[in-house]
Parts: C-alpha cells; sequence; structure tokens
C-alpha cells in the first residue's frame, strides 16, 4: 500500500516536472494571449469531460473570482456547468454537439477555446473546437498522451507526457493554476 502511495505521488511529480521543461516557452506565450484576449474585452471558454469538466469549472472560477489578488473580474465559462443547457443539447442534438453548441453561442472572434482531454479523442471536444476555430477563436488544447485527434486541431497544443488519465489531469489543473498565476500578475503589473 504504502508503495503504491508513493510511486503515486512521485509519479505525478516526474510528469509535472517533465511537462514544465517541455512547455514553460508555451505557457509564457498562451499567458500573453490571454493578457491581450482579457484586455481587449474577449473571454476564456474551457470545456472537457469528467474530470477535465471540474478542471475546465475550476478555472473558469479562478478568473471569474480570483486567482491570489484582489483585481477585476475576468470573463471565463466553463461549458459542462449548465444542467439544463447540457441536457437540452445532449437530448435535442446529441452529446456530440456539447461543447460545439456552446462554442457558437458565447464565442466570438478574438476569445480563446481552451478544450480538455487526457485521450485527445472525446468526439464533443473535438467538435467544440472545431467550432471554436470556424468562429475565429484562439484555440488551445491540454492533452496527454500522443495528443491524439486533438493536438493537430489547435494552434497551441499541451500534451502532457503520460498515458495515465489521473498523471494527465493532475498536470493540467497545475497548468491551470500557472496560467491564472501569469495572467493575475501581468495583469497587476508584477510579472515580465
Ligand atoms: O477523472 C476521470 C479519471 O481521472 C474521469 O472522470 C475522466 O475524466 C472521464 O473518463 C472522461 O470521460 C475522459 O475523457 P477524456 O479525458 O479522454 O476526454
Ligand atoms: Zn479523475
Amino acid at each position: 500500500m504504502k508503495d503504491l502511495i508513493l510511486k503515486a505521488f512521485s509519479d505525478s511529480a516526474a510528469v509535472k516536472q517533465q511537462f514544465a521543461r517541455d512547455h514553460a516557452d508555451r505557457i509564457a506565450h498562451v499567458t500573453a494571449l490571454m493578457v491581450t484576449a482579457f484586455r481587449e474585452g474577449r473571454k476564456v471558454l474551457l470545456f472537457g469531460n469528467g474530470g477535465s469538466a471540474t478542471d475546465a469549472a475550476h478555472i473558469a472560477a479562478e478568473f471569474v473570482g480570483r486567482y491570489k489578488r484582489e483585481r477585476a473580474p475576468l470573463p471565463a465559462i466553463a461549458l459542462a456547468t449548465d444542467i439544463a443547457a447540457i441536457t437540452c443539447i445532449a437530448n435535442d442534438y446529441g452529446f456530440d454537439e456539447l461543447f460545439a453548441r456552446q462554442v457558437r453561442a458565447h464565442g466570438q472572434k478574438g476569445d480563446i477555446a481552451i478544450g480538455i482531454s487526457t485521450s485527445g479523442n472525446s468526439p464533443n471536444v473535438l467538435k467544440g473546437v472545431a467550432a471554436a476555430r470556424e468562429c475565429g477563436l484562439i484555440t488551445v488544447a491540454w492533452t496527454g498522451g500522443t495528443g491524439g485527434k486533438l493536438a493537430p486541431l489547435v494552434d497551441h497544443a499541451f500534451v502532457v507526457p503520460s498515458t495515465v488519465t489521473a498523471r494527465i489531469q493532475e498536470s493540467h489543473i497545475t497548468l491551470g493554476h500557472v496560467l491564472c498565476e501569469l495572467v493575475e500578475e501581468t495583469l497587476l503589473g508584477t510579472a515580465s
């Protein structure tokens, strides 16, 4: 039991360290895109299934509320939190249309769409990103493994170097927190 516990924590830390080394420049670049988008009155849309649905909700709440510091609210919407929209779209159009339809409803040119899928192959995430591209949004993926079908579809792909769903999600939530911190510090004028 103790071996399993130690291995889970040590694997999680090792994956995060490799991910940070591989993606530091991309994190800085996407931070700059988010800061520009927020300064221009644009918004961020985030979507995924299961644990990634709650990661999307968690990070959207950091922007609308606050991460660490007192500041104006920033517009971010998670697309798997409105139970009426979810059941209506899934029931009337099918589950694969869940995010695409909401992206078309809320997304505007210059907004940022973040599709989250550990496998990179969830059809509703792929369709959501395709809709975002059609509507002129900047597209970002948080994925893992090979990146699946998702990574090649987006402008900026964050691919966690693991094939274990839980380990990938653990790097995703750290990525989300780091983006929040960098955006907040940049907007408040303390990060360079
Ligand atoms: O949180 C977990 C596993 O850690 C699950 O809820 C997981 O998110 C679900 O199985 C998702 O449906 C997986 O979808 P995806 O990440 O491959 O797009
Ligand atoms: Zn999970």
